[in-house]
C-alpha cells in the first residue's frame, strides 16, 4: 500500500502534539507539514521535548496553501477555527477534525452551547458507538473522508452509556459527573489552571446544565436510543495532566440485575480491541489507561435505587482526542484499526 502524506494543523498544542506522538509510530504515513498560530517559526521541540525525532521540524503557520498536497489533514485547532479552514482546503484532502466544529447534527443545539454558526456535520469519528441494537457507528467511518473526532467527555460518557439504551436496559434520568486531567483545557495559559490553583484541589465547573459538550452526549445517548435522551452532565477538573473518569449513572426498569447490564456489555464490547470491560468488582482507572488508546468500563446496577451505575476512563489526549483521530485515519483509509496505537497504559 501506498504511504500517505500527513499534515498537522495545531501541532504545537495538546491535541496536534498527541496526534503527532501516534503517528511517529505510524508504519503507514510520512509527517508533512506542522503548523500552528503564534509559534509558527518555532522548532517543534520547544513545544513538545518529547517527539525527539521531529524535534528540529519547523511549525509553519495554518494556511491552506501549507495544509494542501497532503493526502490526510488533522485539524487540532480552537473551537470555530477548522470550518474556516475546511472549506478552502481541495476536495481530495482527506480531513479529521479534533475540534468540534463538525460534531453536532442539530443547528439549533450548536446556536445555543456554541452561539455562532453551525457549519454542518460530518461522519462522528468514534467508531465503538452502539447507535442502535447491534450496530455501530464503525460503518459510518470506513472509507470516510471528513471526521468529527468527539469531544473527550462524550467519548468516554457515550461509550459508557450507549450499550444500555441500545438494549432498552436504560430508561432515562441520566446524571454524569467526570473528572478531567488539566490537559483537556488546552496549552494555552488560564489562571484556574496556574498550578497553585489546580494542584492538590478538585473543582466543578460547567454546572447546571451549561458544558458544550452535554448536546454531544444527547445526541449520542438519543441514537442508541431511538428517542431522545435528556442528559444532566457535570465536569471537575482534577489535578493530574491526563485522564478522565467519567462516574454515569441512568434509571433501569425494577427487577434489572448486574447479570443482565453485564450480559448486554459484554456483547457490546466483547470484540472491540480498545474497550474493555472490567472482571467484575475491578474498576477503572485513569492511570491504568494512561498513553493509551484503551477505554476501560465497569457496570454495575445498584438494585436498592433502580439505578444503573457505568464507570469508564480514557485518557482524554489518546482515545480522547488524538488516538481517536489515528483509529479514525484508519477507518478512513482501509488500515488495520488498530495500527500505531497503543494498547497498554503507562504504569505506574
Ligand atoms: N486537550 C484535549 O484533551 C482535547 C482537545 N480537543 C480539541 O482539540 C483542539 C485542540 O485542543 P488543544 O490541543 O487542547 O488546544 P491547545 O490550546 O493546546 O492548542 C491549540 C493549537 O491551535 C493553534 N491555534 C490557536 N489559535 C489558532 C487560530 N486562530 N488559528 C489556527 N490555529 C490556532 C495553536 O497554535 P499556537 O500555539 O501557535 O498559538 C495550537 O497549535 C480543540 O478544538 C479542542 O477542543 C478535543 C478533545 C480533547
Ligand atoms: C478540562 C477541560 O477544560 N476540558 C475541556 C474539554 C476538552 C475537549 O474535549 O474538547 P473539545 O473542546 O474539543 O470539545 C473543557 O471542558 O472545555
Amino acid at each position: 500500500m501506498q504511504v500517505l502524506s500527513v499534515a498537522v494543523a495545531g501541532a504545537s498544542g495538546y491535541a496536534g502534539g498527541e496526534i503527532l506522538r501516534l503517528l511517529i509510530g505510524h508504519p503507514e504515513v510520512t509527517i508533512g507539514a506542522v503548523t500552528a498560530a503564534s509559534s509558527a517559526g518555532d522548532p517543534l521541540g520547544r513545544h513538545h521535548p518529547n517527539l525527539t525525532p521531529l524535534a528540529e521540524r519547523v511549525l509553519q503557520a495554518t494556511s491552506s496553501e501549507t495544509l494542501a498536497g497532503h493526502d490526510v489533514v488533522f485539524l487540532a485547532l480552537p473551537h470555530g477555527a477548522s470550518a474556516a479552514l475546511a472549506r478552502q482546503l481541495p476536495d481530495d484532502v482527506t480531513i479529521i477534525d479534533c475540534g468540534a466544529d463538525f460534531r453536532l447534527t442539530d443547528p439549533a443545539a450548536w446556536q445555543e452551547f456554541y452561539g455562532s454558526e453551525h457549519a454542518g456535520s460530518w461522519a462522528y469519528g468514534l467508531p465503538e458507538l452502539m447507535v442502535e441494537a447491534g450496530k455501530k457507528q464503525r460503518a459510518q467511518l470506513t472509507g470516510a473522508t471528513h471526521i468529527a473526532v468527539p469531544g473527550c467527555y462524550p467519548t468516554a460518557s457515550s461509550l459508557a452509556l450507549a450499550p444500555a439504551f441500545a438494549a432498552g436496559l436504560a430508561t432515562g434520568d441520566v446524571v454524569i459527573v467526570a473528572a478531567s486531567g488539566t490537559s483537556g483545557a488546552g496549552k494555552s495559559l488560564k489562571p484556574h489552571l496556574l498550578a497553585a490553583e489546580a494542584m492538590g484541589s478538585m473543582s466543578p465547573y460547567g454546572v447546571g446544565g451549561s458544558h458544550r459538550h452535554t448536546p454531544e452526549i444527547e445526541q449520542n445517548l438519543s441514537r442508541a436510543n431511538g428517542d431522545s435522551v435528556a442528559v444532566s452532565f457535570t465536569p471537575t477538573l482534577a489535578p493530574m495532566p491526563r485522564g478522565i473518569l467519567a462516574t454515569c449513572s441512568a434509571r433501569v426498569a425494577p427487577g434489572t440485575t448486574t447479570a443482565q447490564a453485564r450480559t448486554v456489555y459484554a456483547e457490546a464490547y466483547d470484540a472491540e480491541p480498545f474497550v474493555h470491560v472490567l472482571p467484575e468488582g475491578v474498576w477503572p482507572t485513569t492511570g491504568a489507561v494512561l498513553g493509551s488508546n484503551n477505554v476501560q468500563v465497569q457496570v454495575t446496577v445498584d438494585e436498592r435505587v433502580g439505578r444503573l451505575i457505568v464507570v469508564a476512563a480514557i485518557d482524554n489526549l489518546t482515545k480522547g482526542t488524538g488516538g481517536g483521530a489515528v483509529q479514525c485515519l484508519n477507518l478512513s483509509c482501509g488500515f488495520d484499526e488498530q495500527l500505531g496505537l497503543p494498547t497498554t497504559g503507562v504504569a505506574p
